[in-house]
């Protein structure tokens, strides 16, 4: 039910992402009237959701819990409902505990033009993180995102 990536979530964003080459990973999705702000235009909050879901997605090649600390999105191009939006992200570098991270959003084209770009600092957390100030998680819930890390690490 992640309303960035949850394939469940009857309004989410449905966002697919696929690891790339070293660091990066690339992402994917469709504005639809659910991610609507100003008439017929994507909401610059939804497209601020996307970009913390791939940019999320990251923590997964290196293995470790981390949280969005900081995120800033800059929008350069209106982006209009039914555009699907291309976001390449990759690790910039790690300090201590924080990942720095990049990202932009092409329009309808992995070589479209660029509507969003972002930067973000995600801080890696101890796994208790979630169980100490999420609500109470169901085993099914946890073993679906054990799962997940899984798939990318085989
Ligand atoms: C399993 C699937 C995960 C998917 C994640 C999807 C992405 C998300 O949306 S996560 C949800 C949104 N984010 C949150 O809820 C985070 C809420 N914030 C927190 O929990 C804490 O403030 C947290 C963990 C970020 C930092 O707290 P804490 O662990 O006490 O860190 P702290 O010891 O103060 O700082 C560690 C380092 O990070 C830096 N740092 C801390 N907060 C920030 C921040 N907001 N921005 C930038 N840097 C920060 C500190 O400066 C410090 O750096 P240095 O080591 O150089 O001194």
């Amino acid at each position: 039910m992640c309303v960035g990536c949850g394939p469940d979530h009857p309004t989410g964003l449905h966002v697919t992402v696929t690891a790339g080459e070293g660091l990066t990973v690339s992402g994917s999705f469709t504005v639809t009237d659910d991610h609507q702000g100003a008439p017929g235009l994507a909401h610059g909050g939804i497209l601020s959701l996307a970009f913390d879901e791939v940019l999320g997605s990251l923590i997964w090649l290196i293995g470790e819990p981390a949280v969005t600390g900081h995120l800033e999105t800059s929008y350069r191009r209106p982006v209009p409902v039914g555009t699907t939006l291309y976001i390449g992200a990759a690790i910039d570098r790690v300090d201590g505990r924080k990942i720095y991270m990049s990202a932009s959003g092409r329009e309808n084209a992995v070589d479209g033009p660029v509507s969003v770009t972002a930067s973000a600092v995600f801080v890696v957390v101890p796994a208790t993180h979630f169980v100490e100030h999420g609500r109470a998680v169901a085993p099914s819930e946890l073993s679906e995102a054990a799962a997940k890390v899984a798939e990318v690490n085989p």
